[in-house]
């Protein structure tokens, strides 16, 4: 593991790795912000997904996430959305292949000897940031933005042990049924859609539902709202399962990093009265 940048930040410090990833197969780069409490204890962590086109530096510079995650002791990791570089399998568009990940383990070709993500976070990367820095095992949670919102939630409802608290930016939450999932799982996964269900957040949440609450905040004048992220299949997979969740639905507000910022320490308080109860 290789530190490539690293900066003091709200009394704790914002640093940058490289390591080379037995699971994709290539060199992955990710951030961790480790609050002042770091210094004498293990802290609780949260580990934030980003959307598409993007890498760790978009909710770590726009996000307001170093602010709030000081203000209440609280470690971030954030990893990022794909495998990259070069002999990393690519698409001319932007909603497929490097930056697009989906969180998922491809099966097909030529994506499935990098296209990985799913293991490499819960697996890889987990064990080498909770061996390397001091937090604390058993107070993790996962949230994330648009399809690292679908990461998020369909990795908290596959691994709720390990990721006790879960809430979501604008996710895509029944990506079996929108434009930017159908494409992606078809690549990744094949036209066989029997095996999409274990990535689909709706699908979870009705088969799977955990015990903790999921907070999801949604702009409605997102323009991707109505066509790719769905969040009434989702709250009807709720409503049936008995899955806790809380959909605040935001006036005014669009797909960004400035609606992100305005509600991330809602979010953060969210994971902390959860990993503390
Ligand atoms: N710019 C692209 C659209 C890509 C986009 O909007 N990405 C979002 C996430 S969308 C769902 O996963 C994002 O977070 N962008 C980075 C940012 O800093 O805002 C296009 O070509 O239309």
């Amino acid at each position: 593991m290789q530190s490539v940048e690293k900066h003091r930040s709200h009394g704790g410090t914002l640093e940058v790795f490289d390591h080379e990833s037995a699971v994709t197969g290539t060199t992955m780069r990710f951030a961790v912000f480790l609050p002042r409490e770091a210094e004498k204890a293990d802290v609780p962590c949260l580990w934030y997904l980003s959307g598409l086109t993007c890498n760790w530096s978009n909710v770590m510079e726009k996000g307001g996430v170093l602010k709030a995650a000081a203000a209440r002791g609280c470690a971030i990791i954030a990893p990022d959305t794909s495998p990259r570089g070069e002999g990393v399998p690519d698409d001319e568009a932007y909603d497929l292949g490097q930056g697009a990940g989906f969180y998922l383990t491809a099966t097909q070709e030529p994506w499935s000897q990098h296209f990985q993500m799913d293991r490499y976070i819960t697996e890889e990367l987990q064990a080498l940031v909770t061996e390397s820095f001091p937090i604390a095992k058993d107070r993790q949670g996962i949230f994330g933005h648009s399809m690292g919102g679908h990461g998020a939630i369909s990795l908290h409802l596959k691994h709720p042990e390990l990721y006790r608290t879960c809430s979501a930016f604008a996710p895509i939450t029944a990506p079996s049924q929108c434009p930017w999932g159908q494409k992606a799982f078809t690549a990744y996964l094949g036209s066989d859609n029997a095996s999409w269900a274990q990535y689909d957040s709706a699908i979870l949440a009705l088969k799977q539902p955990s015990e903790a609450e999921i907070l999801i905040d949604q702009g409605l004048d997102d323009p991707f709202l109505s066509e790719q992220l769905l969040h009434g299949i989702f709250e009807d997979a709720c409503q049936t399962s008995g899955q806790a969740y809380a959909l605040r639905r935001q006036a005014g507000y669009d797909h960004s990093y400035y609606f992100i910022s305005t509600f991330m320490d809602d979010h953060l308080r969210h994971h902390m009265e959860g990993l503390t109860a």
